[in-house]
């Protein structure tokens, strides 16, 4: 590509441009040079949902029914230049979008787009996208492939200066994106150059892989920062800035500039639960945003002010906001539920922005061939308005015959021939003579008459006058019958605009009222419900008494036989100590039988005396004493003793009788217990019966209901279609009563009550 030095140097601004006479009557220069107006065009995107909206399903509050239409449930409508559903992808967006903004600037004129919409909605994915997919890109890395494809397929003579930059506002602060040291950039405004950033670097380009490298070195400065909404939210606007400079063959001269425009995310601060620095930048960054509303809200109001100069984001793009520029604004959203309220106020600022006028022209520096051939065009045009001035002047003048010129050039004429030839004139200038005396003589009688002719003349001419005035008063008049005629068209305009305001306030007065008596039969459904329940839970109420009554009373009667049976485990386990403390006295006193002791002793002794071999006398004079012994009365008294507490402790015979009631007490109580727990168990049985016996009930009353809303809904058929509820059907298929269902939209807390018992 052939590059040209310092094109637009000498160039006077925009505004000395407009101000100098142009001509206005030029071939194709002159709509190149003549000012445009036109509304700024606004589209609106939505993506499509994510992982956590996927995760998250709800009902759609967003419907599509054409091009141009988003409407919001139940009833709030949209329009705009061109709605993208979530199944848009980026080569629809770029047709729809880019591709006329690049035809724009290589023609001459500034463009401008902005993305606008909460954080995570997809205005980076729209202007930027994914680089180097052909798939996935975005509106610049297209925009940037149309201008080169558009350079290598014009003219070899043209010749082209393509130079981009890339800038940052960040909290107010601007940072050039393509330069390593990052200084705080001044905006400065000048008579040449118009508003522009000083110092901001400015590449120029030869190749469309040049250009997309320089985008993704701009890209990866970008500053970051995580919030809780979008791990990689961009916390900053970023404005794409490219700039073409064209020299065709005829020396004419074209510039266009083209900004693409990424704003942070318009979400409110409180939702990106932000704190400390992150707070503030979410401060500074809806100060830009709120000031770009300001600048919206007073160029539609027709404010004398406009506050560009409140954020630095409106005062770098204050031609692109109704200055020369021809601007669009795409608006990002998500259809999740989850993100109504931010979709609602982005689709806000979108409508109230289509009302924007810009003003633009081409930027055409004129070579001076084309300059010279206007020029030629105008003279000839000039001239060609004075012939016909001298037609209209002539055919207003009567011509009349000058005859005695007439007589003079035939004498003369006669003279000459008189002189010159013979002293005899020539036979036909003679007849001439007398024809012309003839025609003499007609003349005189006609001069005769001239004074009156002249007169009449003059009159018509006053009477064409006239006429002409009165023409030039009809005119007036019918100039201010336009004006009046104006007027009333701005009026009429005005009264039809505040009648469909009317109509749309009706309407939606209307819609208030559909809902109020949607409301007052939900609201009745629900009475008739609580009663349902109120009776339901009588019916429950009624029979849960009953069962817990029949409850209580068993838990009584089983707490008290219980307390029973406890009781009679002490006064058997008293039993039990009695049985075994007897049993240990029968033991102990088997062991101190005094039979045992006696025999014992005896066959000690006898063994060891057998053991020492003793003479049979000491033998038997031992067993003596042994046997003298034990007749002691010591030991007598002890055996008695232990005799005598052995029947003390051995239980008696009431305490026997007693131990064989407590026994036949306890097989009782057992057997009571038993059948306690088999009514219990038929008892469980009952209630289980008895629940399901409510659920089919309720199933009935369900039934009930639905048959309810059916009659209901055919009695409140709505007598005018309005809209549609889902995007494949037309918009008079459906009826706004299928976009209010009283049953989806309200359920009646009956049934949740019964669908949880279900
Ligand atoms: N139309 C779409 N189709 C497919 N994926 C999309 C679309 N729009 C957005 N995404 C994806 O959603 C995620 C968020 O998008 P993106 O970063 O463009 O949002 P953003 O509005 O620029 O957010 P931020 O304000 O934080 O910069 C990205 O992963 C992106 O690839």
């Amino acid at each position: 590509m052939k590059k040209i030095p310092a094109l637009f140097d000498s160039d006077s601004s925009a505004k000395k441009r407009a101000k100098s006479p142009m001509p206005k009557r030029l071939n194709s220069p002159r709509n190149v040079l003549s000012e445009n107006t036109s509304n700024i065009k606004v589209f609106a995107r939505f993506r499509p949902l994510n992982k956590m909206e996927e995760n998250n399903p709800s009902q759609d509050f967003c419907i599509f029914p054409d091009i141009h239409t988003v409407l919001l449930q139940p009833d709030v409508i949209h329009t705009f230049d061109r709605v993208f559903p979530p199944t848009s992808n980026q080569l629809t967006v770029y047709d729809s979008v880019g591709r006329d903004a690049i035809q724009d600037v290589l023609n001459g004129y500034n463009s401008t787009i902005f993305a606008y919409g909460q954080t995570g909605s997809g205005k980076t994915y729209t202007m930027f996208g994914e680089l180097r997919d052909s798939n996935g890109q975005g509106i610049i890395p297209r925009s940037i492939q149309e201008i080169f494809t558009y350079i290598n397929q014009s003219d070899p003579e043209c010749e082209f200066v393509l130079t981009c930059s890339m800038l940052e506002i960040y909290k107010e602060t601007l940072f050039d994106l393509l330069s390593l040291q990052r200084p705080d950039l001044k905006i400065k405004e000048s008579a040449t150059k118009g508003i522009y950033v000083e110092g901001l670097t400015q590449l120029s380009l030869q190749s469309q892989d040049e250009l997309l490298r320089i985008v993704e070195l701009g890209e990866q400065t970008r500053k970051v920062a995580a919030t809780r909404i979008n791990q990689y939210s961009s916390r900053s606007h970023t404005i794409f800035m490219l700039e073409i400079k064209q020299r065709l063959p005829n020396e004419t001269e074209k510039k266009g500039k083209l900004n693409l425009v990424d704003l942070a995310g318009s979400e409110k601060v409180g939702k990106t639960g932000a704190q400390g620095e992150i707070l503030e930048e979410a401060k500074k960054i809806n100060l830009s945003l709120s000031c770009l509303g300001n600048v919206i809200h007073a160029l539609t109001t027709n404010n004398d002010h406009i506050p560009y100069r409140n954020s630095k984001l409106t005062r770098i793009l204050q031609e692109s906001l109704g200055g020369n520029y021809k601007t669009s604004l795409i608006v990002t959203c998500s259809s999740h539920v989850t993100s109504m309220d931010e979709t609602v106020s982005t689709l806000k600022f979108a409508s109230r922005a289509k009302s924007i006028k810009n003003h633009y022209k081409m930027n055409v520096k004129m070579s001076s061939e084309m300059m010279q051939q206007m020029i030629k065009d105008l003279k000839l045009q000039l001239q060609l308005a004075h012939q016909e001035l001298e037609q209209l002047k002539r055919k207003s003048i009567l011509d009349i015959p000058n005859e005695n010129n007439l007589i003079k050039h035939y004498d003369s004429q006669i003279n000459q021939e008189k002189g010159n030839k013979s002293k005899h004139p020539s036979m036909s200038l003679m007849t001439d003579k007398s024809c012309l005396q003839i025609d003499l003589s007609f003349f005189s009688s006609k001069k005769a008459s001239q004074p009156e002719n002249i007169i009449e003349q003059k009159e018509n001419e006053i009477n064409y006058l006239k006429q002409i005035d009165d023409l030039k008063i009809q005119l007036g008049q019918s100039k201010m019958e336009c004006q009046r005629k104006q007027v009333k068209i701005t009026q009429l305009n005005q009264k039809i605009d505040s009648l469909e305001k009317m109509v749309n306030k009706l309407q939606r007065g209307e819609n208030n009222l559909r809902a109020e008596q949607n409301q007052i039969l939900f609201d009745e459904i629900n009475s008739l419900n609580d009663q349902l329940n109120i009776l339901n839970n009588d019916i429950d109420d009624y029979q849960n008494n009953q069962l817990k009554d029949k409850m209580d009373q068993i838990n009584i009667d089983y707490s008290r036989k219980l307390e029973q049976i406890i009781n009679g485990e002490i006064t058997q386990s008293k039993l039990t100590k009695i049985i075994t403390k007897s049993q240990t006295i029968e033991q102990v006193m088997q062991k101190l039988s005094l039979q045992n002791l006696l025999n014992t002793i005896h066959r000690a002794i006898t063994t060891n005396l057998v053991n020492l071999k003793l003479p049979l006398d000491i033998s038997k004079k031992i067993s003596d004493i042994m046997e003298e012994s034990l007749k002691h009365p010591l030991i007598e008294q002890g055996v008695m003793d232990y005799i005598t507490n052995y029947e003390s402790m051995k239980p008696n015979r009431c305490e026997e009788q007693k131990i064989e009631a407590l026994k036949l007490d306890k097989q009782r109580y057992s057997q009571e217990r038993q059948n306690l727990v088999e009514y219990v168990e038929k008892l469980k049985d009952r209630n289980d019966q008895l629940l399901q016996q409510l659920k089919r009930q309720n199933l009935i009353i369900q039934q009930k209901m639905t048959q309810f809303q059916l009659m209901e809904s055919k009695y409140h058929e709505p007598t005018t279609p309005l809209m549609v509820i889902d995007n494949q059907r037309p918009v008079s298929q459906h009826s706004d009563r299928s976009l209010c269902k009283p049953n989806t939209a309200r359920k009646p807390s009956t049934f949740f009550r019964y669908e949880e018992l279900l």
